[in-house]
């Protein structure tokens, strides 16, 4: 199976990450075209996060990471696997602050700017409007400053880029984050289901702990209600004594309040370590 994954940019690191925590590790460091990976079975090719959708398409590589933006932007029909969880930002149409525009519709007759000249061209066409797209390959955000663009389409996060450049949102378009995607011949296979499964368990994981802890028997109820777990705890008679061992999951952000209570009613030894995967 060859997994694309980006070679640069935003993407690139976070995807290497997942994928190493899924259990899939790059054997070399170089950046060559095609590096095999721990799994013999496995290799991976690195490209531009927006070339992937089409090398997924055309079967160059199995399945692959980008971003859902690249994927609808790109117009191929591949198959969306898995929403990962990094890359979130959105797609906005933005002018400048002393813009007369005041909603999308005032657009009609303007000159947009965009990396993103497909979906540009069908959000407005369905809209009804009328305007030149102007492609640009970065930095979008100049475009109505040096008087090629009187608007802007392109993705924020955080939305320092649009501050400093004095823009304001006039409408959001698409909502992005990075996908896992497959080619649709290939979404059947054994390998591609248990890479699913592997990175489901990892993202499932995510700030989860597993957690235990020894209790007097009386206690039960009150531990249960604390900490319901995900089917219930598990619980263990301790040998000696009339305690309880009791194991849970609980997801790490309940933990500040949680441990104080369990503590209080008598709770002891507790430990509390990280999930890897989680599989429902
Ligand atoms: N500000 C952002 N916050 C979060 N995710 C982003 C942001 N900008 C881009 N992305 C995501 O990362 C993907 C790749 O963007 P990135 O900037 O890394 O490469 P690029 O600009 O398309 O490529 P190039 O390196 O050729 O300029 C985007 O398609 C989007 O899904
Ligand atoms: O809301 P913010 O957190 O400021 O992020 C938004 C910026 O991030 C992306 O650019 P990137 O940094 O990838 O540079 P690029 O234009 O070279 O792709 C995007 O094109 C915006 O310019
Ligand atoms: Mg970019």
């Amino acid at each position: 199976m060859i997994i694309a994954i980006p070679n640069k940019g935003r993407l690139s690191e976070p995807s290497l990450e997942l994928l190493r925590e899924a259990g899939i590790r790059v054997e070399s460091s170089e950046r060559k075209l095609i590096v095999p990976t721990n799994n013999q079975r496995i290799n991976i090719l690195f490209a531009r996060a927006r070339d992937i959708p089409h090398y997924v398409a055309n079967g160059s590589a199995d399945v692959g990471i980008t971003g859902y933006d690249m994927v609808v932007e790109s117009g191929e029909d591949v198959k969306v696997l898995l929403k990962l969880g990094f890359g979130k930002a959105k797609l906005v149409i933005a002018v400048p602050m002393n813009s007369d525009v005041k909603a999308v519709e005032d657009l009609d007759g303007k000159r947009i700017a965009t990396e993103f000249k497909n979906i540009a061209k069908r959000y407005f066409k369905e809209k009804g409007l009328n305007v030149k797209i102007v492609e640009v390959s970065g930095a979008c955000e100049n475009a109505p400053y040096i008087g090629i663009a009187d608007a802007i389409l392109d993705l924020t996060s955080t939305g320092t880029t649009l501050r400093v450049n004095n823009l304001r949102v006039v409408e959001e378009v698409l909502e992005t984050e990075a996908v896992l995607i497959a080619n649709r011949n290939v979404v059947n296979e054994f390998e591609v289901k248990a890479l699913v499964t592997s990175i489901q368990g990892v993202l499932n994981a995510k700030g989860m702990m597993y957690l235990m802890m020894n209790i007097p028997a009386d206690i039960l109820d009150e531990v249960k209600r604390i900490v319901p777990g995900l089917k219930g705890p598990t619980v263990m008679k301790v040998e000696n004594g009339n305690m309880l061992a009791v194991h849970v999951v609980v997801h790490e952000d309940r933990l500040f309040e949680i441990l104080e209570k369990l503590k209080k009613i008598g709770a002891r030894d507790i430990l509390i370590i990280p999930i890897q995967r989680l599989i429902y």
